[in-house]
């Protein structure tokens, strides 16, 4: 009997049984249970009509359903004419694109006098360097100071439809420390950012578009060097386990992958942004001078899309990077110290390689040195030609900013400049701008056809859901092919990879502390926690035993992410605390500590896929396809992990964003003598009291006003303008007149030069990496008006890095190397970490203290002036020399004092004094040859040389 007609003569049949029912007899029974036995299923009858419907309605269905195919290909159609525009404009506007935005200044911020320096219209930034002189730069957009976030969105969002095309594509936000970098990417309270928003938007056209896609979230930082995954918090407590290090895989096909990372399935946008909120609250900030939640790394969020059904998307699996660089930083400005000037300098020299990558890939160099630094390492397959890159540069308005917003606008030129030199005509200019616009209007067609073809989808649907009595689109069909896909999950080989604790390893296979510090386990060493305490790190508490998923790929393009069953392995840790006392590190956990073991069932989250409004056929066609795919992608779900996550931060107290942390440690003073203390406790106050800019009139007060005298470097640091003056104008320079200028003198500040380099030679110690090891970011000039800016030099750890130099070009292109740096660089006080280009410091001469100013600060017995009153040059040239006597640091106060010490006004003019000094000059420096300093000659024996 088949069912159609079971159905209908069901009725007619109970009602011959009934009639018979007088004689009840095992014949009845029988029949009775055969009839149901033979009834079909509830689902069966509503998915089969009857044969007589299917007369009627079989062929309206089948018609339907046709016209559903050909609706759904012609939507695939126009999605592949939708890429093929995209890309052709961005073609045309260049993979790498570069915006710039511009800071408004803030409410209550200090300018002075100091007026804003640029000013700009759409596509171009313009620098007000002095009255008459200025500088611009030409970017695909420019945003002014009030441009809103959704002014700045509508500019990014094209990237999104390329990565719903399955490209990868990256876009950074690049700037001076404090413009507004972290403020663009992530927003505030009131005004999303573009991290939110592109997510968002993400979700949107995923669902828009006619596919079914699958979402993951991930969030890193590069911290020192070392990348840290963000949804995992930091242990807070000795026994905490250390969470699986990060490494970076490239796959064959050249894909990077990260092992370890945490990637979770997000279905929606609102889940999503739960993760994006945690992760920023594990970024590491810290206050400093030039910004009270300076971001200390680099912040990565990684969303990865899956499709498996769309042949026209250019990957199965591709993803989408939204990097918060760390701030570009100058230690001069920041004066920062200790872990923040190490912090700066792992930024400055990650961004370096950013730009020579860039540069690298602009050029089409055969070489693209994407190995110096985990930052592009990272993003190796989201910056080359085949990705979608957008950059923000992020510049302050601010004059005392200059010289950091010329380093920044060159940095994007050169990531911006397809063809250096090359640039287009203006007719050149004109076809394209006429091209792009033929392209946005030929987008925006498909667009509305798009809309109008989805909207005809719809109401076929409804056609179909009424014969059928089934709706394709509704949740219901959802949930069908997720229980499909679940269905072939459990009945598939699950593999799942948990640790093994590293006792039951050998020891041979065991992890050393190199090698851990090696494959970035070192990132785990968390700001203001000691090393050693994670180190003796010996049991996982139980809280913790919850079970996480870690995510698998082994099929997708990015393949390597490991699943770990937390539950699993830390009950294994429990297990195991044997006694491996020896191994001080058995805690970390290592890639090379994870095996396969089973996962648990409830570990396997739901399906996840973002699905479109797809009839049953088409998914039940994918189906089997796609299974065997996600079978190898494993999420935990959000929630769950959100849970997790929000009990571990309760319970650590480690780096919220409000947390902040001392701009300037105080310096070690272990060793030096009581008069230094005294003498180093001023500066110290003077450094933590001194947090405003100080103007011009209050520079020119201090000089009028006897007002107590200052380390030349702050001084110099306060008067970025002039010296900026001084490099765009030579004229400038000449005739400079403050009110500070008077004759130069000896000072304490020492001088490092070319002459005197080589009687130093301590350059280990010297605020100057050596050539070879530095990393100096060359910045080259593209117009010919002879300005070079070159950025922060890296010195390597330890190293106190070289400040910014600018070289005064008057024609044509040129780099500044690091020996440059060396010859021009002029450093203070050595142990400040202060450093300074020769420029300041010509500068800085012809600001130095009034008499008055050089008395008070006489008195005050520590870097007292002697300013001659007319030869600031002179003076220069005297402090090279001291620069030799400052090779030791236990030493160099007290040989300091006597060049400090004033010798009279008449002393200091005429062609006999510069003589004097010259001798003097040679004096010292033959004795520090000789090693005499060390010999416990004090200030007399020097200042009786000198007389
Ligand atoms: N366009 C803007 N509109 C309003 N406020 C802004 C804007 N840009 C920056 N700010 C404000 O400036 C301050 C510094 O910004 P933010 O922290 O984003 O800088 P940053 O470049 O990320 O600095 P760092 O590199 O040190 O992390 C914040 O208080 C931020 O709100």
């Amino acid at each position: 009997m088949d069912s159609g007609k079971s159905i209908r003569s069901l009725a007619v049949s109970l009602h011959s049984l009934l009639g018979l029912k007088a004689h009840l007899t095992s014949n009845w029974v029988k029949s009775v249970s055969e009839i149901i036995k033979t009834l079909p299923t509830e689902k069966s009858v509503d998915m089969q009509p009857t044969k007589s419907d299917t007369d009627d309605d079989g062929d309206s269905i089948s018609k339907i359903q046709d016209e559903l195919t050909v609706l759904n290909n012609h939507i695939n159609q126009l999605n592949i004419k939708r890429r093929q525009i995209l890309n052709e404009f961005f073609d045309l506007k260049g993979n790498i694109r570069v915006f710039c935005r511009i800071r408004p200044i803030a409410f209550g911020e200090n300018l002075g006098h100091l007026r804003p320096v640029v000013a700009s219209n759409s596509n171009e930034v313009v620098l007000k360097l002095m009255e008459n002189k200025s500088k611009s730069y030409n970017f695909d957009k420019v945003f002014h100071p009030g441009s809103s976030q959704d002014e700045v969105f509508t500019e990014v969002e094209p990237i999104i439809k390329s990565v719903i095309d399955g490209y990868n594509a990256c876009i950074f936000a690049y700037g001076q420390t404090g413009t507004g970098k972290t403020f663009t990417m992530e927003g505030s309270a009131d005004t999303t950012g573009i991290v939110p928003r592109a997510i968002e938007a993400l979700f949107k056209q995923a669902v828009d578009c006619n596919h079914a896609f699958l979402i993951s979230f991930s969030m890193l930082e590069i911290y020192m060097g070392n990348l840290k995954d963000l949804l995992v918090p930091k242990p807070t407590k000795a026994t905490d386990p250390m969470p699986p290090c990060l490494s970076i895989q490239t796959d064959p096909k050249g894909g990077i992958e990260i092992d370890n990372l945490v990637a979770i399935k997000v279905n929606d946008f609102n889940q999503a942004l739960r993760l994006y909120r945690l992760g920023c609250r594990f970024r590491t900030t810290a206050s400093t001078n030039s910004n009270l939640t300076s971001s200390r790394s680099h912040s990565m969020i990684r969303v990865a899309i899956t499709c498996f059904d769309a042949a026209e998307r250019r990957r199965e699996t591709n993803k989408l990077w939204l990097v918060d660089l760390g701030g570009s930083e100058r230690v001069l400005k920041t004066k920062a110290w200790g872990k923040r000037l190490d912090e700066g300098k792992a930024i400055n020299l990650s961004l370096s390689a950013l730009g020579d990558v860039i540069s690298a890939l602009q050029r089409k160099r055969h070489h693209i040195p994407y190995r110096n630094s985990k930052l592009t390492q990272v993003l190796k397959d989201s910056l080359g030609d085949d990705s979608k890159t957008i950059m923000l540069v992020h510049v302050s308005p601010k004059e005392e900013d200059l010289c950091e917003t010329i380093c920044s606008l060159n940095f994007a030129t050169r990531v911006k400049s397809v063809h250096l030199g090359n640039e287009d005509t203006i007719e050149a200019k004109e076809q394209k701008g006429v091209a792009m616009a033929d392209l946005q209007q030929e987008m925006k067609h498909i667009e509305d056809e798009r809309l109008l073809v989805r909207s005809d989808i719809e109401k076929i649907n409804k056609k179909l859901e009424n014969l059928t009595g089934t709706n394709p689109s509704s949740e219901e069909q959802l949930e069908a092919f997720h229980s499909l896909i679940k269905d072939q999950l459990t009945k598939s080989r699950i593999v799942d990879i948990t640790v093994t604790p590293l006792s039951k390893v050998p020891r041979f296979m065991r992890p050393t502390i190199c090698s851990k510090r090696k494959s970035g386990t070192g990132h785990q060493t968390s700001e203001g926690r000691d090393d050693t305490v994670l180190t003796r790190r010996r049991r996982p508490t139980s809280h913790r035993a919850e079970s996480v998923s870690f995510p698998v790929k082994d099929h997708s393009e990015y393949n390597s992410d490991r699943s770990i069953s937390r539950s699993s392995c830390l009950a294994e840790l429990n297990m195991k605390i044997s006694a491996d006392n020896a191994t001080e590190c058995s805690q970390d956990t290592s890639e090379t500590d994870f095996k396969s073991n089973g996962l648990q069932e409830q570990e396997r989250a739901p399906g996840s896929l973002i699905s479109q409004k797809v009839g049953i056929s088409h998914i039940q066609k994918n189906s089997s396809r796609q299974v065997n795919k996600i079978n190898h992608i494993k999420f935990s779900k959000v929630d769950n992990w959100l849970h997790l996550q929000k009990s571990e931060s309760t319970l650590s107290s480690c780096s919220q964003r409000t947390k902040r942390v001392l701009a300037v440690p105080i310096p070690e003073r272990k060793h030096k003598t009581n008069v230094q203390s005294k003498a180093d406790e001023k500066v110290q106050d003077y450094v933590y009291t001194k947090q405003e800019v100080v103007n011009h009139d209050k520079l020119n007060n201090h000089a009028t006003t006897g007002a107590v005298g200052k380390p030349i470097s702050e001084v110099v640091i306060e008067k970025p303008l002039k010296m900026l003056r001084d490099l765009f104008n030579e004229d400038s320079r000449s005739d400079v007149t403050t009110p500070l200028q008077t004759t130069g003198g000896e000072t304490t500040i020492q001088v490092q030069h070319s002459v005197d380099g080589s009687l130093t030679g301590d350059s280990e110690n010297d605020t100057s990496s050596p050539p070879d090891e530095c990393s100096p970011r060359l910045e080259e000039c593209e117009d010919g008006n002879g300005v070079n800016a070159m950025s922060t030099t890296q010195a390597p750890e330890g190293k106190i890095q070289s400040s910014d130099c600018f070289l005064l070009k008057n024609s044509g292109c040129s780099e500044c190397y690091p020996s440059e740096l060396y010859t021009t660089s002029v450093c203070s006080k050595r142990d400040s970490g202060v450093s300074f280009s020769m420029l300041e410091l010509e500068s800085c001469c012809q600001q130095a203290p009034t008499e008055s100013n050089m008395e008070d600060s006489e008195t005050q017995g520590f870097y007292s002036f002697q300013p001659s009153e007319k030869e600031t040059r002179h003076g220069l040239l005297q402090l090279k020399s001291q620069r030799a006597l400052f090779t030791n640091s236990e030493n160099h106060e007290d040989l300091a004092v006597p060049f400090g010490k004033p010798e009279g006004k008449a002393q200091n003019t005429g062609i006999c004094h510069v003589v004097k000094q010259k001798i003097e000059i040679l004096c010292s420096s033959a004795l520090l040859g000789l090693g005499l300093y060390n010999l416990g000659f004090d200030h007399d024996f020097f200042y009786g040389l000198m007389l």
